[in-house]
């Protein structure tokens, strides 16, 4: 079993270069399987075990799928299949992005149910909601969802009950190919859904108002390939801010929007981190003493629940009392124990953890629960008095680049190695690209 080991106490310093958002990949190459003609160029893609997942699932439905030097091209010009079974589904929830483009294109989408997962329950009610309004039959049974229409699926108005970011696209995607107008009511507003009306756009579509909590499609009849760059992943960039922050580091931070995650920088400043712009990125100078501070998270502008974890480590490291309240996810506290196993104070009441800081966090062996948590133990290890030893990496490909290498670039003392203790880095393949089985095989 792979693991990570951490010793704590060297201050980070340098820069790192964040790479495309995985939460706007998955959904632009989904969303790719809506043209009819042309083939689709998406560009700065992350090296993930999720961007070779969902390249799988497409492949699996006949499309044609190439990833190579972080471009990942793809042709759906032909008759496509439109069913991704359950083994896809189970490694990545995201897996359900395809609906909407199939029952846009084929008035039929076949996909295995998602089940809860470590961060909570997590249904698609509000999906197949969407999907119905649009004139789609909806039939759960034996662990799948089919949705079938006759014909043309039809444009229509939607007020999600919640904004989640999952139904905006999938509905935004099935609406892009509807006949006439779609009207999507308090939906979400993260980046990422930007960047994927900006994709659809590009891709012959007709969409406004993404970013704001109306999004207006006009179905168009037939859609095209389209040349796309993903936007930086805001999470990945708050994750090594606060790296910065925890080791009262001083690094830049590259190839990042940092209006992107305003609630994640004005949080750092109250914390006393040192943050500002510069013309390659973003500067992060973490101080001798961090204060404490409240988080709330919130579907977006608010606090980001991708965020929560990390800003767990660095509150365990804190003067005074920390409250965080999750409210977007109602299971996402799975790390808490794992940081207890640090030596971290702290307890948990209804949806809030109360965390009183500074602790004094010993290494540990530790698991990662999710890749937010596996990032979160890390960040936590690089503060611990002696080494911490992070397993259930698999968690951490999902959504980090070799995110042991970038952190030993910035100084910090960290390997990862194998059951024999050789080192390994699973992304030693982004210069060398090998074939997609290989690296399917490696992810596992
Ligand atoms: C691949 C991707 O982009 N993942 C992100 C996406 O997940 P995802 O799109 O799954 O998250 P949602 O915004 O849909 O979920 C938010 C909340 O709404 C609930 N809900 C959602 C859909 C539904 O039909 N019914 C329902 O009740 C969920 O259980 C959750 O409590 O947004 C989350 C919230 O910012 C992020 O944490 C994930 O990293
Ligand atoms: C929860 C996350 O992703 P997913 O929705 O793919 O599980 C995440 O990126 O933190």
């Amino acid at each position: 079993m792979e693991k990570i080991i951490v010793k704590g106490g060297k201050r980070l310093n340098g820069s790192v270069k964040v790479e495309g958002a995985k939460n706007a990949v998955l959904p632009v190459i989904t969303a790719s399987m809506l043209a009819s003609e042309g083939e689709s160029v998406i560009t700065d893609v992350p090296v993930l075990a999720d961007v070779y997942t969902i390249n799988e699932v497409l492949r699996n439905m006949n499309a044609n799928v190439q990833f190579d030097n972080n471009t990942v091209y793809v042709d759906t010009s032909n008759q496509l299949l439109t069913e991704a079974p359950f083994e896809y589904v189970r490694k990545m929830r995201a897996s359900v992005l395809v609906l909407g483009p199939l029952l846009a294109r084929y008035g039929h989408a076949k996909v295995a149910m998602p089940g809860g997962c470590a961060i909570g329950s997590r249904p698609i009610d509000l999906h197949l909601k969407g999907f119905e309004a649009m004139g789609a039959h909806v039939h759960v049974g034996n662990g799948y969802v089919e949705l079938e229409a006759e014909g043309r699926l039809h444009g229509a108005k939607i007020y999600l009950d919640m904004p989640s970011v999952g139904a905006t696209e999938n509905i935004m995607m099935a609406a892009a190919l509807a006949e006439g107008k779609t009207i999507i009511e308090n939906c979400a507003k993260e980046p990422e859904i930007v960047d994927l009306a900006n994709f659809l756009n590009k891709m012959g579509g007709k969409v406004v108002g993404a970013g704001t909590e109306t999004i207006r499609i006009e179905g168009v009849e037939k859609m095209y390939g389209a040349k796309h760059t993903i936007i930086p992943d805001r999470v990945e960039a708050g994750t090594f801010m606060v790296a910065s922050a925890i080791t009262g580091g001083n690094i830049l931070i590259e190839n990042v929007e940092s209006e992107h995650f305003r609630s994640v920088i004005s949080k750092l400043e109250e914390m006393g981190v040192t943050i500002f712009d510069e013309d390659e990125g973003v500067r992060v100078m973490g101080p001798d003493k961090l204060l404490a501070t409240d988080i709330k998270t919130l579907p977006h502008p608010g606090f980001p629940t991708d965020m929560q974890s990390q800003m767990m480590a660095l509150m365990l490291n804190a003067y005074g009392t920390s409250v965080i309240t999750e409210t977007v996810f109602e299971n996402r506290f799975m790390h808490v124990e794992e940081f207890r196993r640090m030596n971290a104070k702290m307890k948990i009441e209804g949806r809030s953890v109360i965390i009183e800081g500074p602790g004094e966090l010993q290494g540990a062996e530790v698991a990662a629960t999710d890749l937010r948590a596996a990032a979160a133990l890390i960040l936590a290890g690089l503060r611990a008095d002696g080494y911490t030893r992070v397993t259930e990496l698999k968690h951490l490909d999902r959504g980090y680049v070799d995110f042991a290498g970038k952190l030993a670039g910035l100084g910090a003392d960290i390997e990862r190695v194998d059951e024999n203790g050789d080192q390994v880095n699973p992304f030693a393949h982004v210069t060398k690209q090998p074939a997609d089985d290989d690296i399917m095989a490696e992810l596992s």
